[in-house]
């Protein structure tokens, strides 16, 4: 493409050099991975700027660098005033918008995106759509999956892969939206055509300056969705039960669908009955009422099943086939998973990190625990520390015996993260093992018949974070040897 088409969605620009016949054959944000007549641009990160590394872009064969001052290189240099919003207005020019060839769903919130975009995945490939999905564990175009990096990439990331999803013939995108991407602006520009919401509670006040803050960035996707009012109907799914939702409605000038347990909700479920191994309750929508009978428990289940019934109805998806798939669906790795070796006590795997999610599967444990709860729980380091005193005051709040236990202590002193978790806790049921594995096998060794260990915090993740390191670590494997391990001592 040339640059100066690539350029087209600009108005402002300076550049001291003509740039007429400069022909881009790709777009880089990293000066490490420019290929000859790639266009640089220059980002101004947390760790270090990118205008430091546009001599290595040059070097490496860059047409032309994008900065937001000027820098003296032989190459044209263009000077924008807000290199990351161009970023996000380039890649989608490259990319030929590629948000808007598909059905995009986007889904933010505190806690519970990753397994709402799953349930959604799974309703639409019931439906017959081919799809993708973008989020925590994977990102996924068809049946190929590609690890990620961050839940929400960067706008060129995103772009590429969603420009990879239009070439693959993919009808409908899931898409998690983190509170730091709405920030970054690395959804800028895509074209959603239903924005979901599933919560909000305390998380990243690292990132975020309070909960307002928090909050504002959430409403940024139902404010950014677009304006397309008669080419395609946009749609907000809010929930309704929320205190957030009054300001979330207030954010888009979409029609909105609500969900919720309160019987003002559009979409509610009733008649909820929840059991140890299923959930069952009767789901009131505008389009008529289903029973839902599901592998998945707890009260927030039923709270991401309304959300996901709630945007396949706004896509027209048929209620028998949200029935259906919500029937069979056996939910998402990491999440409420069991760990089952032939064993008469119970071991589950979670990711809840945050004090809101934590409380939810540990209340939902012992709805069906007639034995003991063993949590085995930490926190991430480098990473919001309001949570830490909260996350340990729920954990021996709802259970027996927490053995607090390091998560991924990242670049701070594991001892230290513990110390801020165990600091001031008045309870008395509480172990502190650092070693994770150490964690583990204490908890599952004090388990008799009926008892159940809640391993909290790291469920899908394959490693344990320490310093700038990844070491192999994996909640479920570990689990799953020490109990084969506690049965052959028995035998
Ligand atoms: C705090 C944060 O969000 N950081 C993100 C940010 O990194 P950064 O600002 O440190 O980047 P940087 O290293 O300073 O680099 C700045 C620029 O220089 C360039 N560079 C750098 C080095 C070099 O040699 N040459 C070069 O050109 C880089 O490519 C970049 O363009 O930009 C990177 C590229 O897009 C992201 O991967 C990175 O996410 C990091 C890994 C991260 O941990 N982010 C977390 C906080 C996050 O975003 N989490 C949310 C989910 C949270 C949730 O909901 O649970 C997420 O969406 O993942
Ligand atoms: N609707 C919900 N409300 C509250 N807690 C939930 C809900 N759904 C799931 N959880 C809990 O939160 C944990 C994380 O769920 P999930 O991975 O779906 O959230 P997420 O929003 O994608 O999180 P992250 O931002 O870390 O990617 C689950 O393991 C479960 O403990
Ligand atoms: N996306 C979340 C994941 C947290 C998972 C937990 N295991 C931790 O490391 O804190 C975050 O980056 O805050
Ligand atoms: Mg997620």
């Amino acid at each position: 493409m040339k640059l100066n088409q690539l350029l087209k969605p600009l108005k402002f620009y300076q550049c001291a050099q003509n740039i007429n016949d400069i022909e881009v054959q790709g777009i880089e944000m990293d000066s490490r991975q420019v290929q000859n007549d790639d266009l640089f641009i220059c980002i101004d990160g947390f760790t270090v700027d990118g205008h430091d590394f546009a001599q290595m872009a040059e070097e490496k064969g860059a047409c032309a660098v994008i900065a937001e001052r000027p820098l003296s290189l032989t190459i044209p240099v263009i000077i924008v005033n807000d290199t990351v919003k161009v970023l996000a207005q380039l890649a989608n020019q490259y990319y030929d918008y590629p948000s808007e060839k598909m059905q995009l769903i986007g889904v933010t919130g505190t806690n519970g995106k990753t397994t709402l975009t799953y349930l959604l995945d799974e309703i639409f490939q019931q439906y017959g759509d081919d799809t993708g999905l973008l989020g925590t564990i994977q990102m996924k175009i068809g049946k190929e999956t590609y690890p990620v990096r961050n839940t929400t990439p960067d706008s060129l990331f995103l772009q590429k892969s969603l420009h990879k999803m239009v070439q693959n013939d993919v009808d409908t995108v899931m898409m998690e939206v983190s509170s730091h991407a709405l920030d970054l602006g690395r959804v800028f520009g895509l074209d959603f055509d239903i924005a979901v919401f599933t919560n909000l509670s305390q998380d990243h006040l690292d990132y975020h300056k309070d909960m307002d803050d928090y909050l504002r960035a959430k409403s940024l996707l139902f404010a950014q969705m677009g304006n397309q009012y008669h080419n395609r109907k946009k749609l907000a799914v809010l929930n309704y039960d929320d205190p957030a939702y009054s300001l979330l409605a207030r954010s888009t000038a979409h029609e909105v669908l609500t969900y919720g347990l309160d019987e003002r909700a559009d979409v509610r479920a009733k008649n909820v009955s929840l059991r140890p191994d299923r959930t069952i309750f009767d789901m009131i929508t505008p389009i008529g009422d289903i029973q839902i009978k599901s592998n998945l428990v707890g009260e927030f289940s039923v709270y991401n099943m309304l959300a996901a019934a709630s945007a396949a109805i706004c896509a027209n998806i048929p209620l028998e086939t949200v029935q259906k798939s919500l029937s069979l669906t056996n939910g998402v790795p990491g999440r409420f998973e069991p760990v089952q070796r032939g064993q008469d006590f119970g071991v589950i795997v979670d990711y809840a990190h945050t004090p809101d999610s934590l409380e939810n599967v540990i209340k939902t444990v012992k709805t069906f625990t007639k034995g003991k709860i063993y949590v085995v729980v930490g926190c991430g380091g480098d990473r919001d520390k309001g949570k830490r005193p909260k996350m340990a005051n729920v954990a021996v709040k709802y259970s027996d015996l927490a053995i607090f236990t390091s998560d991924n202590p990242r670049t701070e002193d594991p001892d230290q993260i513990l110390k801020d978790m165990t600091t001031g806790l008045e309870a008395q049921n509480f172990e502190v093992e650092q070693d994770r594995k150490e964690a583990i096998s204490k908890a599952i060794q004090l388990c008799n018949p009926g008892d159940v260990v809640m391993i909290a915090g790291k469920g899908h993740e394959t490693y344990q974070e320490i310093g700038t390191e990844r070491f192999t670590f994996d909640d479920r494997e570990i689990a799953s040897n020490m109990i084969d391990e506690k049965l052959k001592e028995r035998f």
